[in-house]
């Protein structure tokens, strides 16, 4: 028989054990602002969980596919004389930095949609025979598009009636007309922002925004997609900051100060997921408006605005200037490919 006094020795352990404890849960409960069973805490963490069917769908398709190619070298990198990769580490896309059947077995994977707009204002209807065939022939190959093309002429962009591949589809949206060229392409911001909840957030998963007196020349991808990205303008990528011509004025909206910025960003080529394009199309439209209240106009108009926005809300992908380029430019060495290559324009003629 145990002695009565071995039996409170055991049940001291016991309840001390159980003191601390308790003051230990205590103590983590208060020490923690919100516990991590909370709903609050669930909320603020982002990550959405996905149905476990449809995960465990992904996990068997993707046992199924054989990936074959040429490894990557962790002490050999693809291209030495390009920037492949910013400060923030967002990736650059050059030529030979990526393999174009790994991405889209990704993007396939995912069932992305994308979609491209563009504006065919007054004269500039011109472009947009050009711009849809090539980019039938170009752009996302294989994937899903919509273009959306906005356009004060209606008829006149039906009448062309183009055909599309599979998968493609074209949505025509009519919209005003401005007066100044200025204002009509800063107005491209608001236009696109008012689509991103009304269409784009129900339609697409990624939007890719060009200029339309263009025309694809080699292939434009899906490695140009990323939460929020911007490209580089052909005539400054390898300037230095004095040369931007950012918006120096204080009292605009678009202001860069002289010290501050790390590229030029064309006006012509941006895009990104739905919710960021609609973030950037609010900010850029919105300066615009106050900077007009004040009777000012950015010196590049919606470029202007938008290099203020990429300042501080840094892309997640770049695209090099292969992405944007000018044939009355000489062609540097490091330009190995002109996907997406400027029409001529006269623009007395096709502004007015
Ligand atoms: C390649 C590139 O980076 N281009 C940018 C550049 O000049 P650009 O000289 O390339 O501007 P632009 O004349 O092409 O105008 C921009 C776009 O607005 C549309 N448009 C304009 C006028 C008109 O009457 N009808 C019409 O539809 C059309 O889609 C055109 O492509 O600077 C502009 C602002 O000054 C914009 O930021 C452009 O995106
Ligand atoms: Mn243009």
């Amino acid at each position: 028989m145990e002695s009565l006094e071995m039996f409170c020795q055991k049940r001291g352990c016991l309840y001390g054990f159980i003191v601390l404890l308790i003051f230990t849960l205590s103590f983590t409960w208060y020490s923690i602002e919100v516990p991590p069973w909370h709903p609050t805490f669930l909320s603020s963490c982002k990550m959405e969980i996905p149905n476990k069917a449809s995960l465990l769908h992904d996990l068997k398709e993707v046992k199924l596919q054989r990936m074959l190619y040429e490894k990557p070298n962790a002490v050999k990198p693809p291209r030495t004389d390009v920037l492949m990769m910013t400060p923030w580490f967002a990736p650059i896309v050059w030529n030979s930095t990526y393999d174009i059947n790994i991405l889209n077995a990704q993007f396939h994977q995912r069932g992305v949609r994308i979609g491209l707009t563009v504006f065919a204002i007054k004269k500039y209807v011109v472009f947009i025979k050009t711009f849809i065939e090539t980019a039938e022939k170009f752009f996302m190959v294989g994937h899903k598009v919509n273009y959306y093309i906005f356009t004060d002429r209606v008829e006149e962009v039906r009448q062309h009636n183009f055909t599309l591949s599979e998968g493609r589809q074209l949505v025509i949206l009519g919209v005003p007309a401005y007066k100044r060229w200025q204002e009509v392409s800063m107005r491209r911001m608001e236009m696109i922002h008012n689509q991103t909840y009304e269409r784009f957030a129900n339609e697409i998963d990624y939007l890719v925004c060009v200029d339309v007196d263009m025309r694809f020349s080699d292939d434009v991808g899906v490695e140009i997609l990323s939460d929020l990205f911007g490209t580089f303008h052909p005539s400054y990528y390898g300037a230095p900051r004095t040369h931007y011509t950012y918006e120096r004025r204080p009292e605009s909206a678009a202001c860069i100060p002289e010290d501050e910025g790390d590229f030029y960003y064309a006006g012509g080529f941006f895009g990104g997921n739905v919710v960021e394009v609609f973030k950037l199309t609010h900010f850029c439209h919105n300066a615009m408006l106050s900077d007009t209240a004040k009777n000012i106009e950015a010196r590049w108009h919606d470029e202007s605005y938008l290099n203020n926005y990429f300042v501080y809300h840094k892309p997640t992908k770049i695209l090099s200037p292969e992405y944007l380029w000018d044939n009355n430019f000489a062609v540097p060495e490091i330009l190995k490919r002109r996907r997406f290559v400027a029409v001529p324009k006269n623009h007395n003629e096709i502004r007015n």
